[in-house]
């Protein structure tokens, strides 16, 4: 695939590149007289391959409340398991049959009767079923795990078709290990298994074997030698072994597939199938270059996402492409600067169309003036140029020290240099006995109207116990709501920076101290955050 036009934004966005699709299909012609693109079905295998991952397993309900989620998506297929492999698949299968209205509900069969006998058990009741029989068809699976040779696999594959087709009008046949097998006999099996009536047939990279022109050009090729194939929908279904199980996918879309097999998350057997939501918004995203549209209900995915990782136990890693959770976050100076101005110069796609409220631009030490000044401005802050030059300069301090700065600290950096603290107390002298068989005991002395006071207290810690002295020497007691400790400079006479918001008398105040000790720095913090409290009128 290759741009021959303008770089594409999206639909939504600005004009897309045409390109020829290519296709002789049925429904490509049909659509183009009526100037629309080609559908694309989405065939959800979640609940069975997706399924097939070590430790995903689903119980029942968990299955139910995913398929119903499915159909909200907007899916075309929900292929909700392998009847055969336990009575409880069974019965979930069943469960999602009877009880979820809308998409095609498909149960998955070996190419043997008794499979197809509990696979249609299983589906019998949908109000539209499919039974989904397979088998392999490479040599390699031929010789090595069915042992049998391709003209009595050819045979049974046909046999199943037929068998399945007395239950069912919908009978979907999967060529497995279809990319490392013999085009020729590939060609004969699927003509075999269309005369036996099967409505799809299914063109797996199993073991995600094949690359994208490769891939493309078998379904192309396919379509070519198999007339046939413009009787029945087309589908394919990748792996991700090599990482290329979305990118072999939308191949195959470009060369003539109308179906493609793929699962939420791209979770599934191995490496996992092709994702879905990749799938779903790179045809929607570039939908002029594929002449090819889904029926996907996209604002419904991020939901879909979140709950199949919840109910299966897999994290989403946060740099997955559409819902990973930087999919849509925007840390660097010269990006948010962009996204502020016009987020079409690094969105590609809107994140609320597919479900997640908005982008979210977040403060790093790369962060630049304007994602600050944007930020302050969120938070209510309105600065002069002096005030925000010196915020600025120690945002970049802070965030130097931290890997992001949050909305807290941004105000506690506000506050500390905006607001000139009146010193009520002021720090002058500590000291502190502690060690792993006592419990610590400080003493600390602060100035108050040119007077020493000193005190002493025991804590939890040697810093809790400078803390409840403080609290001591200024008859107010505080609870420390954040602690922040970093070294400032570098070798082993650091100077250390503490920064503390503490909760007084039911409102928040920040403080900051520096000094090379860190108890002492985080004891001047303590003050400062009191300081503020006493200027703020409390006596
Ligand atoms: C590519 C895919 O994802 S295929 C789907 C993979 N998913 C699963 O396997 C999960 C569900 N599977 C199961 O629960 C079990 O494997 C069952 C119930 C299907 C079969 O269990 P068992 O009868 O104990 O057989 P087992 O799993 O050990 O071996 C599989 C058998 O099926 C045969 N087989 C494999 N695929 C097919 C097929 N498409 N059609 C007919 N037979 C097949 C194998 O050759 C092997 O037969 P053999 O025992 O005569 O050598
Ligand atoms: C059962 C088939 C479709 C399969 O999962 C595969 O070939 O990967
Ligand atoms: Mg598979």
């Amino acid at each position: 695939m290759g741009l021959d036009g303008p770089v594409d934004l999206c639909d939504a966005c600005g004009p897309l590149s045409t390109t020829k699709n290519g296709n002789r299909n049925k429904n490509t012609t049909r659509r183009k007289e009526s100037t629309m693109s080609r559908k694309i079905h989405i065939f959800d295998t979640t609940l069975r391959d997706g399924e097939q991952v070590p430790g995903a397993k689903l119980n029942r309900r968990q299955k139910l409340e995913i398929a119903e989620q499915l159909a909200r998506l907007g899916v075309d297929v929900i292929e909700a398991g392998f009847p055969c492999s336990s009575p409880e698949d069974l019965k979930a299968v069943q469960t999602v049959a009877e009880q979820v209205k809308g998409p095609v509900i498909a149960g998955l069969a070996r190419a043997v009767q008794q499979d197809i006998d509990i696979a249609w058990e299983a589906v019998k009741k949908a109000e539209r079923p499919r039974i989904h029989v397979f088998l392999g068809s490479s040599d390699i699976h031929l010789q090595k795990k069915l042992r049998r040779d391709r003209e009595s696999a050819l045979q049974q594959a046909v046999e199943a078709v037929k068998y399945a087709k007395k239950y069912c009008e919908d009978v979907e046949y999967s060529t497995e290990d279809a990319s490392r097998s013999d085009f020729e006999y590939l060609c004969r099996v699927i003509e075999a298994c269309i005369r036996a009536g099967a409505t799809v047939i299914n063109v797996p990279d199993t073991v995600g074997y094949a690359l994208p022109e490769q891939y493309g050009e078998l379904i192309r090729n396919l379509r070519e030698k198999v007339p046939a194939l413009d009787k029945v929908i087309l589908s394919v279904h990748c792996h991700n072994d090599l990482g290329l199980a979305v990118a072999n996918s939308l191949a195959a879309v470009r060369n003539g597939a109308e179906q493609v097999e793929c699962t939420i998350n791209g979770v599934g057997e191995r490496a996992g199938n092709a994702s879905l939501e990749e799938i779903v918004m790179a045809i929607r995203t570039r939908e002029s270059f594929f002449d090819a549209h889904t029926t996907i209900n996209t604002r419904e995915i991020y939901r879909t996402s979140r709950m199949v990782s919840r109910l299966m136990n897999i994290p989403v890693q946060p740099n997955k492409a559409i819902v990973g959770s930087n999919a849509f976050a925007h840390s660097s100076g010269i990006h948010q600067d962009g996204i502020l101005k016009d987020r079409s110069t690094y969105e590609i796609i809107r994140p609320e169309d597919v479900g997640i409220k908005a982008h979210s631009l977040v403060l790093t030490a790369r962060s630049g003036r304007a994602a600050l000044r944007h930020r302050l401005k969120e938070l209510g802050y309105e600065l002069t140029d002096e005030q925000f030059q010196r915020v600025h300069k120690r945002f970049l301090n802070v965030a130097d020290r931290k890997k992001e700065i949050s909305s807290q600290d941004l105000a506690t950096i506000v506050e500390i240099e905006l607001t000139k603290v009146p010193e009520t107390y002021t720090f002058d002298s500590l000291q502190i006995m502690s060690g792993n068989t006592m419990q610590p005991l400080a003493s600390v002395t602060l100035i108050k109207d040119g007077e020493k006071i000193t005190d002493a207290a025991t804590g939890n810690g040697p810093v809790n116990a400078v803390f409840n002295c403080i609290e001591r020497i200024v008859g107010q007691t505080g609870k420390l709501r954040d602690y922040d400790l970093k070294a400032v400079t570098m070798g082993k006479d650091a100077l250390g920076e503490a920064m503390v918001r503490v909760e007084i008398g039911g409102s928040i105040y920040s403080g900051i101290g520096t000094s090379p000790d860190v108890i002492e720095a985080s004891a001047r913090a303590y003050v400062n955050a009191f300081n503020r409290f006493f200027a703020n009128g409390n006596a």
